[in-house]
């Protein structure tokens, strides 16, 4: 039996367009990234890609995308279920910093070390950070403590759980799951998916509002390519991405 999952970054935020570092930072969509969830769930009611239950992050610019979504597929009914798990990755003290003058104040190699890199984690946010997440009610019980900071390797390891107790069952059970995160959750799951290398996951960018089709088997393994909904849109979406920084 195939199961069909799609994965969602949410639009455009406010923080996407002003290209600063957001990591767990709960900034809104721009009236750009409503447009974008927008024609994301178009695209899946036009090819009939239509999801039976929803997983989101608990930021709001990922909620925002997916209630405006999946309200223009037709599916603002099914039930939901929401993580910290499947939340960005946490950016450290790079939080609130902007993009262009983190490059040239930093240089290009560790810039991209902490953009890209596997296993290396900005350094850790102050606490008292206005942009770190203490005393945020909605991770009041949360296993363990807060992140300070992660790199994917660790966005991985804790999204994995959430993967497998609460998705993967939902798949099982024959339902078309859509999951409306990050770019760099999402990075994290697509490594996994796809067995993508440690090094090679640093090529790889996510665009956003663009669903992306999996079909799996019953091992969770892909039966083929991924498909985005719009190919042309999300390859220049992606290296949009990708240049990040250098503006
Ligand atoms: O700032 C962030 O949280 C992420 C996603 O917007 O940025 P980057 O693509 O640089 O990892």
């Amino acid at each position: 039996m195939a199961h069909t999952l799609i994965l969602l970054r949410h639009g455009q935020s406010e923080w996407n367009e002003l290209n600063l570092f957001t990591g767990w930072v709960d900034v809104r969509l721009t009236e750009l990234g409503r447009a974008e969830a927008q024609r994301g769930g178009e695209l899946m009611k036009e090819q009939g890609v239509l999801p039976d239950i929803v997983h989101t992050s608990v930021l709001s610019r990922a909620i925002q995308t997916a209630n405006i979504a999946l309200d223009h597929a037709d599916r603002l009914w099914i039930p939901v279920k929401r993580s910290w798990r499947l939340n960005e990755r946490h950016y450290g003290a790079l939080q609130g910093k902007d993009k262009a003058q983190t490059l040239a104040e930093f240089g290009e190699e560790k810039f991209m070390e902490w953009r890209r890199s596997f296993d290396v984690p900005p350094p850790v946010i102050d606490p008292a950070d206005e942009y770190a997440q203490t005393d945020d009610p909605r991770y009041v019980g949360i296993d363990g403590e807060i992140p300070g900071t992660e790199s994917l390797k660790i966005v991985i390891d804790r999204m994995l759980p959430y993967w497998e107790g609460e998705i993967v069952p939902d798949l099982k059970a024959g339902k078309t799951v859509i999951v409306v995160a990050h770019g760099n959750s999402l990075r994290g799951l697509v490594k996994h998916l796809e067995g993508i290398s440690d090094d090679d996951i640093a090529a790889l960018n996510i665009p956003t509002g663009i669903p992306l089709v999996y079909e799996l088997d019953d091992d969770m393994k892909p039966t083929g390519a991924s498909r985005y909904l719009d190919p042309e849109a999300a390859a220049a979406g992606a290296a949009a991405v990708a240049s990040q920084g250098k503006k």
